[in-house]
């Protein structure tokens, strides 16, 4: 993805949800996207696959396999959905079919791609709901007749049932309990390393994320403030905000205790709106008088760690 930039048209007016994102991912490597609500995260998601509105604008290069998503012909991008890359959302009650059975749900994908017959692809379903432990008996079964994990577990059926490069999990687990979020997490984070799939996955937890992941990228207002090794930038991370950000979750062992328990202050910046220099600067607790007045791209910490603030140095 390069210098990837999207903003919203609509009845209020243009909404920049995302403003120059640059990163790139190899087969296996598993990447946490962070951030407050409305830092667009799901915008990226949605662009990824060519999801978002048809009047949004969107410039930049999301080259997946060498094919850029955003300038390929519907036909091509048709082939790239499920088969390239593919999404699991939050609401599986929402994103199933409530009048299908379960195994012909997960078949549907592999009729439309790889055009095996309804029968074999069921078969092929059965195999797939054994893979994310759901019984063969539940092949029958409909949507409404599952528990919320386990309708997670036929999103996640779908979304390797034609074995893409690229898997993004966009609040996968977040309406989840907590044991049942946990083994759905393993369950990702095992499938994908099997596979040698890429995984993005989305979400406002950064514990969830430095558990599940490997690299932990950190958005605000629209860009990337931090992007580093998951642990390292969970317990150390380099830019203000994503320090904020990881203070508010509890730590292992301690999960009583949130290390900044009163949050940070002040709310997110209005997209149409932003504050000049650093997006962060009227929140963050060590601004300096050129933050208001300097934009700040990522900078690099170390070989494997960038972030963008001006002290990141200092910070460090
Ligand atoms: N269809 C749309 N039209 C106009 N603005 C939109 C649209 N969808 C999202 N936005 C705006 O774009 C910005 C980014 O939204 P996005 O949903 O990507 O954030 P997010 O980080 O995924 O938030 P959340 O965690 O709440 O899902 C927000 O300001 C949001 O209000």
């Amino acid at each position: 993805m390069d210098d990837l930039r999207i903003t919203y048209r609509g009845s209020r007016g243009e909404v920049p949800a995302v403003r120059g994102i640059s990163m790139s991912l190899e087969p296996g490597d598993t990447l946490g996207l962070a951030g407050e609500s409305g830092c667009g995260k799901s915008t990226v998601a949605g662009a990824i696959l060519r999801l978002l509105p048809r009047e949004t604008q969107v410039t930049g290069r999301i080259v997946l396999d060498g094919d850029d998503v955003l300038t390929m012909s519907f036909g091509k991008l048709r082939a790239v959905r499920w088969a390239g890359a593919s999404i699991v959302f939050q609401g599986a009650m929402h994103s199933l079919n409530p009048v299908h059975r379960i195994a012909r749900q997960i078949a549907e994908p592999i009729v439309l791609h790889e055009g095996l017959s309804s029968d074999a692809a069921e078969k092929r379903a059965v195999e797939l709901m054994a893979q994310v432990g759901l019984p063969a008996w539940r092949a029958s079964s409909y949507p409404h007749q599952l528990s919320g994990g386990q309708r997670q577990r036929v999103m996640i059926a779908m979304a390797l049932a034609c074995s893409p490069q690229l898997i993004i999990a966009d609040e996968a687990t977040t309406a989840l309990d907590v044991m049942i979020q946990a083994q759905v997490l393993a369950l990702i984070k095992r499938l994908v390393a099997e596979r040698n799939i890429a995984l993005v996955m989305i979400s406002h937890d950064l514990s969830v994320l430095a558990d599940t992941c490997d690299r932990l990228a950190v958005m605000y207002a629209g860009k990337l403030v931090e992007d580093g090794p998951s642990h390292e930038v969970f317990a150390a991370a380099r830019h203000p905000y994503a320090q904020a950000l990881s203070a508010a979750f509890p730590t292992v062992g301690d999960p009583a205790e949130r290390r900044n328990p009163h949050g940070l202050a002040g709310d997110p910046p209005d997209p149409s709106n932003l504050p000049t220099g650093c997006s962060f600067h009227p929140r963050c607790p060590v601004v300096r008088d050129d933050c208001a007045s300097t934009s700040v791209e990522l900078r690099r910490a170390r070989d494997d760690w960038r972030a963008a603030c001006l002290r990141v140095e200092e910070v460090a």
